[in-house]
């Protein structure tokens, strides 16, 4: 079996993916082959230190999703690479991804993705701990006790089912289990779209609170300019499997550079009236579409 960890090279990244492709079949032949297939990546690189949070906004389809998947090694990518803190994962799976596993974790926007509502929240914490680490007994109680309260949770919500809880607080029982193996990145796929606006704010507070205390790389994704606001320091923004533009999260959100991020950001609500005066302003250079680049 290939040691991933012997094969790692220094880098500063959490995270990093390099050239990702990813199509999909939409209908295959009587003998399996794809004959109509959709390109939901196509050339999509990007990283993500430590201690920084990336936004990857985009509408629907854009793909999002799938990028944040091959990142995490939930699917297989077609083209590209995969790799975590220095290593080269694109080929490892199954055992030879096992130790690795807990490196990289991914939150999803349904809580009831992954928490089962047959089983109680302490459970759902502990399990990453019994597969991974096989704890046990007292120490998994003890130490499940620990990520609630890392997240804000009463401790005796461990005896409860998801299902008995708010959506807001089944959001933090996944970001505890999440936690569970001390990742260096998390990899958020709309984790407040779920949420009513109050709750979404808090859980984000809890997010970059973790990353400020743990030195957690996010990747955060998001159809919503708002909330890849609220934390990234750096933001791309995918439109048709590709990044359309990148930069620092002021950059993109004050200077846009491409047509397609200007429109994104004028479909966000306004917040204030100095943002009133940039969309005016947006608005009229947009006009001219050709306007050049000052970067
Ligand atoms: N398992 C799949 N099978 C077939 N097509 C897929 C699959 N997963 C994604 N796609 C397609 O790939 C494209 C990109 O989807 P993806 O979910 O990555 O986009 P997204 O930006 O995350 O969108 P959303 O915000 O709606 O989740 C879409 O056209 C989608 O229909």
């Amino acid at each position: 079996m290939r040691d991933a960890r012997a094969e790692a090279t220094p880098t500063p990244y959490a995270v990093e993916g390099v050239d990702l492709r990813k199509t999909f079949p939409l209908r295959r032949s009587m003998w399996g082959r794809a004959i109509e297939q959709v390109v939901a990546v196509d050339g999509v690189s990007l990283a993500v230190e430590p201690g920084r949070t990336l936004g990857i906004v985009g509408e629907s389809a854009s793909g999002k999703s799938t990028v944040a998947r091959m990142l995490a090694k939930l699917i297989p990518v077609d083209a590209g690479k995969v790799v975590w803190e220095g290593a080269d994962v694109t080929e490892l799976k199954g055992r030879a991804l096992r130790p690795l596993r807990g490196r990289i974790q991914m939150i999803f926007q349904d809580p009831y993705g992954s928490l089962d509502g047959a089983y109680s929240v302490g459970y759902a914490v502990a399990e990453p701990l019994k597969v991974h680490r096989r704890a046990s007994g007292s120490d998994a109680r003890d130490r499940v006790a620990q990520l609630l309260e890392r997240v804000n949770l009463d401790p005796r919500l461990a005896a409860r089912r998801p299902g008995e809880l708010s959506g807001g607080q089944r959001q933090r029982v996944s970001i505890a289990r999440a936690l569970a193996l001390e990742p260096t990145a998390l990899i958020a796929d709309e984790p407040t779209s779920a949420l009513d606006v109050s709750t979404r704010a808090e859980i984000l507070n809890l997010l970059r609170e973790l990353q400020q205390t743990m030195d957690l790389a996010i990747v955060l994704i998001s159809h919503d300019f708002a909330t890849i606001r609220h934390l990234a320091h750096r933001v791309a923004v995918m439109h048709r499997g590709r990044i359309v533009e990148e930069g620092t999260a002021s950059q993109v959100v004050n200077d846009p550079q491409d047509p397609y991020t200007r429109r994104l950001l004028d479909s966000v609500p306004v917040p204030n009236v100095e943002e009133q005066r940039r969309r005016r302003e947006r608005l009229h250079s947009s006009a001219d579409t050709a306007r050049p680049s000052s970067g």
